[in-house]
């Protein structure tokens, strides 16, 4: 019964809307038109709205977002106009419009994201945040992700990756890459982030965290029974851990147990600006949370794509098997990695990169535009959203040669400059890039060293939601290596 309503609700909050944002994007566009630059390509704007939101997002749940975004370019170019989500969009695709949103300053083009941020992961998130907020809420967590404070965390992620490698892999004839990299990576978060360890904890918490994602990407509905209504529910059970943790590493902190560069929620708590005064607790709990959300999805949907394309490139994959193996002959027996190790691993860094082009988490982004601004001749009003698309740069021939074949090589020399935007760009690029590098590298160094392996189904489909993955989970049969 519940659930009827739920349906029926839905679909007429979905129709009532796209009629008002049909009827509202057919006024604006009439504006558009009048501005002083020339008119937009008309993209799609004018025809039924809901189609081309829902032909967005099938494509994207399809993994043919960049069919479809080829096909708008073949019509209309780089920039056109058309609508998602039931806002009047310009889509901007390459270096020229990349470069543009990236670098625009706030007070012009703005971050943009759905209502459903802010409500899943608060208010005070990065993500929400924009100009001096903005400037002190990044400067505190790259405080904690930059290089030089990273180095010191290398054995620790070692040591809970190898715990990871023992406990879920030894013995195994068949495993399912996708579950277990989710668990793996959480669990190096929740040690880095605020030095829980306890497995089962962070187990419960990971299953709060899924289900808070899933309401960031739902309707933001809240109704028993709806995605967006279970992640709230799910935000307010993490709010509550969080707080007791927040309070445990206060006071380690207090009593002089713990230092400011244990873990990041004894980073934020340690932070003071000039006048003294530091975080509140809701900016701490809202950011961890931001750090986290942004940070553990895109993490391990690169290791499965990594283990599924070395499976598929058997040379490439003995190229990165002699890298490691030169790492390994490097250390004495049960010796952890260190940081000088990770800086000897280019070649798999590279083939990470390309597994990034190739499989991008993130497929784009949106931003706002705050005022009338000018782009390539064209105005763009006041209230418009933007939507700049990672995979479709990714695809450009002209810019990589044979875009679909998965070629490393490609990244021995420099890519030109905003082609390659997996980690975003300008002022809000990715500051978890560093932190990304070090995790896969270590995880690929324990994987390469113990096992080799193939694909049950060489052919298993990759469906978005929302990110890329192989729709079963990406099973292998291994073979231990004793080395
Ligand atoms: C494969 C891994 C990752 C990918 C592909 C990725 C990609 C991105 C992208 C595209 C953005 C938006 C940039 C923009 O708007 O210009 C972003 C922002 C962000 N990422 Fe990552 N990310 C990854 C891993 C991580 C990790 C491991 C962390 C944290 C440990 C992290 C933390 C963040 C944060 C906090 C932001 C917001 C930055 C801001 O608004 O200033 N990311 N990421």
């Amino acid at each position: 019964m519940d659930s009827a309503m739920d349906a029926t609700s839905l679909l007429v909050i979905v129709t009532c809307s796209t009629l008002l944002a049909t009827v509202l994007s057919v006024l604006i566009a009439k504006t558009v038109n009048s501005g002083k630059g020339k008119n937009l390509p008309p993209g799609s704007l004018g025809l039924p709205v809901i189609g081309q939101t829902f032909e967005f997002l099938r494509a994207h749940k399809n993994n043919t977002i960049n069919d479809w975004m080829e096909q708008k370019v073949a019509k209309y170019g780089f920039v056109f106009k058309t609508s998602l989500m039931g806002c009047p969009t310009v889509v901007v695709i390459g270096q020229e419009g990349n470069r543009f949103l990236f670098h625009n300053d706030c007070n012009t083009i703005a971050n943009k994201q759905p209502t459903t941020v802010s409500r899943i992961l608060g208010k005070k998130n990065i993500l929400e945040l924009n100009g001096e907020d903005h400037k002190r809420m990044r400067g505190a967590i790259l405080q904690f992700l930059k290089p030089e404070a990273l180095q010191k965390f290398v054995e620790r992620m070692d040591f809970v990756i190898q715990q990871h490698f023992v406990d879920c892999w030894e013995g195994k004839e068949c495993i399912t890459v996708l579950p277990l990299t989710k668990t793996v990576t959480f669990r190096v978060a929740c040690d880095m982030f605020f030095s829980l360890k306890d497995s089962k904890e962070t187990d419960i918490l990971g299953k709060d965290f899924t289900e808070a994602l899933k309401g960031v990407w739902s309707l933001p509905l809240n109704l028993p029974g709806t995605a967006f209504h279970g992640g709230l529910k799910a935000r307010s059970r993490i709010c509550k851990r969080l707080s007791s943790l927040l309070q445990v590493r206060r006071g380690s902190l207090d009593e002089g147990n713990s230092s400011p560069d244990k873990d990041l929620m004894s980073c934020m708590l340690s932070m003071r600006d000039e006048n003294g005064n530091g975080f509140t607790e809701e900016e701490i709990i809202d950011n961890v949370m931001a750090v986290m959300s942004a940070g553990h999805e895109t993490t391990y949907t690169l290791l499965v794509h990594l283990v599924r394309l070395l499976a598929l490139n058997p040379d490439v994959y003995h190229k990165v098997y002699e890298e490691q193996m030169k790492v390994l002959a490097g250390k004495q027996s049960h010796e952890s990695l260190k940081w000088v190790d990770i800086q000897k691993m280019k070649y798999t860094w590279k083939v990470a990169q390309e597994t990034l082009r190739l499989t991008s988490p993130i497929v784009g982004g949106f931003k706002k535009a705050i005022q009338n601004v000018e782009f390539a001749s064209y105005t763009i009003p006041k209230g418009w959203q933007f939507f700049w698309s990672a995979t479709s740069t990714h695809m450009n021939k002209e810019i990589f040669k044979e875009p679909k074949k998965f070629d490393p090589s490609r990244f021995e020399s420099s890519v030109p400059p905003y082609s390659y935007t997996v980690f975003g760009g300008g002022p809000r690029i990715c500051p978890g890039y560093d932190f990304t590098r070090m995790e896969t590298l270590i995880y690929m160094h324990h994987l390469l060293c113990n096992y080799k392996w193939s694909l049950v189904d060489p052919h298993e489909i990759i469906v978005c939601d929302p990110v890329p993955l192989p729709v079963r989970g990406l099973t292998i049969k291994l073979q231990a290596i004793h080395s």
